[in-house]
This record gives structure tokens, sequence and C-alpha cells, in this order.
């Protein structure tokens, strides 16, 4: 795990004095590019944390999906219902447990409170995570650009060393916001700012954020059954929940993109788009999606946290079944 912190010193020196373009290279972070899996919070039967599985977990997405960066305690880690406590938990544990074998952890930070945000983003600094995502507050919802990106301005200077990711999910914020109006001079407010995770479906607004980010930035996709479709628009790399088990499956559609064969890419997208138009007719969600990944994973990542209720076995049962059949190989 490597803590970017040279962007933000060649933003100072910038400032300050003129530095070589070979310098300047040379001191750019890694852009982060590739597979980002969305990670389960694993609870126990009783719905608490079990922080056991971590360990295992972590192991199962780098040697048998060749994943090398996570994204927790988001939409598919629930972050959004566990307590702040429980999220510094299984932040340190990611962190941990990932080390030496994950490129990046990424928090997810957002809270309702914005004190709470910032209380995460400073944890996840000290917990040595690889960066922070932020969404937007959906209860009180910003009304302006302008009023969200001072909110994320305040949530990333708490955590100063950290890159941080705008994150984009308007289906479950509410928010109506163009991701591409809230990037508008982001870096000006947010000296961090790396890149966005993207989780909507206007292909134009994903498209405006590619065309006005900066060579540093990461564009990452976060839908995933139309990945194919963002790396045409010039995608960096994909956050997403699907990268838990069908990881190798989404490398080779990369690989093939990277190729120029979009037959074969496309048909290794469609094939994902098979599984989900199947799961879908039973309403496949974040609990039908969490006991799946159990099933095909053999973790025990447990029931999901009201709201959601549990999916039925049969469910789960019914679209790995569909799985094994579509993915003979995985
Ligand atoms: C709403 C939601 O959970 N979106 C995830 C990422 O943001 C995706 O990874 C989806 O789970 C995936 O694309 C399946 O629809
Ligand atoms: C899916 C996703 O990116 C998330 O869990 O936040």
């Amino acid at each position: 795990m490597k803590r970017i912190t040279s962007n933000f010193d060649t933003m100072s020196t910038l400032q300050t004095g003129p530095v070589s373009p070979t310098e300047m290279a040379s001191r750019l972070p890694v852009q982060l590019t590739g597979l980002v899996a969305a990670t389960f919070t694993p609870l126990t039967s009783e719905g608490e944390l079990d922080l056991s599985v971590i360990g295992p977990y972590v192991d199962y997405l780098a040697e048998r999906q060749g994943v090398r960066n996570i994204f927790v305690n988001g939409t598919t880690g629930e972050g959004m219902s566990l307590s702040v406590e429980e999220r510094k938990r299984t932040a340190e544990e990611w962190c941990l447990r990932a080390r030496g074998k994950m490129d990046n952890v990424i928090v997810h930070v957002g809270c309702l409170s914005i004190k709470d945000s910032k209380d995460l983003a400073h944890h996840a600094e000290t917990a040595g995570a690889d960066g922070i995502g932020v969404i937007s507050p959906s209860f009180f919802k910003p009304k302006t650009a302008d009023a969200l990106r001072s909110y994320l301005k305040e949530v990333a200077s708490a955590a100063p060393t950290l890159p941080f990711y705008y994150y984009h999910i308007p289906a479950l914020t509410g928010s109506n916001l163009l991701a591409s109006d809230v990037c508008k001079g982001l870096e000006a407010l947010v000296p961090t700012f790396s890149g966005v995770k993207f989780s909507g479906t206007d292909l134009m607004d994903f498209g405006q954020c590619v065309r006005h980010s900066q060579a540093h930035q990461s564009l990452l996709y976060g839908v995933d059954e139309q990945l194919l479709a963002a790396l045409a628009f010039g995608a960096n790399g994909a956050v997403g929940s699907l990268y838990n088990y069908l990881g190798s499956h989404f490398n080779k559609l990369l690989m093939a993109f990277a190729q120029g064969d979009l037959v074969g890419a496309r048909a290794l997208q469609f094939s994902v788009q098979d599984l989900l138009a199947f799961a879908s007719k039973y309403g496949f969600d974040v609990a039908v999606n969490k006991q799946l990944m159990s099933d095909l994973s053999g973790l025990s990542l447990g029931p999901p946290r009201l709201p959601l209720v549990p999916c039925r076995p049969e469910t789960a049962a019914a679209v790995a079944q569909k799985y094994r059949q579509i993915f003979p190989e995985a």
C-alpha cells in the first residue's frame, strides 16, 4: 500500500517555483486503474461485525479474482447502515489485512452529519487507507453544485494526505446534480481531488467528467453491467460489487478492450448482462448480492442489516446456479 502525497507536493511546488517536466512526472501519483471491488461487510448471524472474515476475503479477491483494489463501507458494504464506530473498526481491519496484498484500499466516509464524515476521513488517514470516497448527503440534499463542493471540501480537508474521490450515485442519494457540474473547479477547493466514482447511467455526464478531468485523476465507472460503454468514453477503471465474484471475467473484458477486440469485449459484457437480467427478476439488491457472494466464495458474510431484509436462500441459489451456467470456468 502506498500513501500518495506526491501530487499534493507538486501542487504546492507549482505555486512556489518551476519544476522540470521530468521531475513533475516522477512526482505525480500513480493513477488508479483497473478493477476495484466494492466489498460487503461481514456480519455474524446476530448482525454484529465479523472481522475474522476480512483476511480470507482479501485473499479470495487477490488470488481468485485478480482484484488489487477495494472500496470499503460503500453501498455494497452498507456503510450508511453501520455506526461510525463500526465503520472505523471495519476500515482498520481492511487496511490491516490488505497490507501487501492490495494496491489501494479506498474507504467510503460519507455520512449525513458532516462531523461524522470528517471524523471518518481523519480516521481513514490514520488507519493507513490509500484514499477516501464521499457521497452527497441525502436527507438534506445540497441544492447546488456549489453547496456540495463546499461540503466535499470540508470533509476532504480532514484527510489532507489522502487521494479524494467524489462518489456519484444519484439513484441512491436522490441528488439531481450532474457529476460534471460538481467536479467543475473542485481541484481548486480540494487539492487531493483524485477522481470520481461514477455510479450513474448518464453517459453524457460521465463523458463530460472525463473530458474535463486532469491527467492524474481517475474516472472509475460504477454500473458494472454497462462498463464497456464507459470504457469507450475513457473510464480508467471500475468500482463495483460484481468484481467480488466476476473479477477475473471483467479483467478479460478490460484486456479485450485494451487490445481493440470490441467483439470479444462485448461478448464478455453481454454474459454479465444475462446474469443481471436473470437476477433482477428476483429483485437483485445488496441483500441478494451479499448472499450470492457467500454462496459463490464460501465466505460467511452473514445477513444484511435492516432496513435490508435477508433474501430467501432459494433466490441466491437460483442466481448462483445461473452464474455457474454462464461462467463455467469461474
Ligand atoms: C447501486 C449499486 O449497488 N451499485 C453498484 C456500484 O455502485 C454496482 O456495482 C451494482 O451493484 C452493479 O452494477 C449491479 O447492478
Ligand atoms: C458498488 C459500489 O461501488 C459501492 O459499494 O459503493
